[in-house]
């Protein structure tokens, strides 16, 4: 079932493009987003996790259009959100803050307790679990945003740089909770790391000037990369040629 569908879509700030015709389609997998600085990811996720409404274009989730507030709603229930950055509760413990989340969400007041202790077990901060978010660390903040985001498995999960602070030990933990998670949701996230992509995705895309250069499973995107393209790794160099190849572009609306 296609959960997420994207047609000709436009975002910018204050009549400035940022986001210029993105069409893509999304099911029950993991996907990642690739890019450089200022591509436009960060503003492409919050579209698609519904923050913020687009210039133009259609945008239809879970096969509901959610420009009416009533399937905004719905759509909203079934969206498990990690922006890049947040405004952490530093008071709240991380249970509260998860649990909050959780509720926001309208994930049922019966499945709170316990999607809120899997979630945290997830992301290993159950002995953190009464810990106010001030006195975490920055790697552990991002975890605690992890988890509110997978708490209850919504059905899309949209994660902002989740691996962001992590160590390289959380950052193997995270890549198998992202596994799981795409058995049955849609994990959509963005990354300036390509193993994280190319350990996880089972399609990935690449940005460029908010446009999709690339879309496509990450061998692909391996296969294009050209003996002198920079980059240590077959899909660095992948990644680098995708970036340097206009022509790839038509690429990503045939997918
Ligand atoms: N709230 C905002 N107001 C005005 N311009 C913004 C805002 N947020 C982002 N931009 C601009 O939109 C463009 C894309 O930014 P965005 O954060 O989406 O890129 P990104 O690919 O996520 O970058 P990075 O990899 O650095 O996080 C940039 O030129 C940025 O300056």
């Amino acid at each position: 079932m296609l959960l997420v569908e994207v047609n000709d879509l436009h975002q910018g700030y204050r009549g400035k493009p940022v986001i210029q015709g993105v069409s893509l389609t999304l099911e029950a997998g993991a996907f990642g987003l690739l890019g450089p600085n200022g591509a436009g990811k960060s503003t492409l996720l919050r579209s698609l996790a519904t923050a913020s409404r687009p210039t133009s274009g259609a945008l239809r989730l879970f096969g509901r259009d959610v420009r009416t507030l009533k399937e905004l709603r719905a759509a909203r229930r079934e969206i498990g959100y990690l922006p890049q950055s947040f405004a952490y509760p530093a008071d709240f413990t991380v249970t509260d803050f998860v649990r909050h989340c959780a509720w926001l969400r309208e994930v049922p007041r019966s499945d709170i307790t316990k999607a809120a202790a899997e979630a945290i077990e997830r992301v290993e901060l159950q002995g953190q679990a009464s810990t106010p978010l001030r006195k975490l660390s920055g790697g552990m903040l991002r975890r605690a945003g992890i988890a509110q985001a997978i708490a209850g498995r919504p059905t899309l999960i949209i994660l902002d740089e989740p691996t962001t602070g992590l160590d390289p030990h959380q950052r193997v933990r995270f890549r198998e909770l992202v596994r799981d998670l795409a058995q049955d949701s849609c994990v959509l996230l963005s990354t300036h790391l390509v193993e994280d992509v190319a350990h996880t995705c089972a399609r990935m895309g690449v940005l460029y000037e908010g446009t999709l250069r690339f879309v496509g499973p990450p061998a692909e995107l391996q296969a294009l990369s050209t003996a002198d393209a920079p980059g240590d790794t077959p899909l660095e160099r992948g990644y680098a040629t995708a970036l340097g190849a206009p022509s790839l572009q038509d690429r990503a609306g045939a997918k």
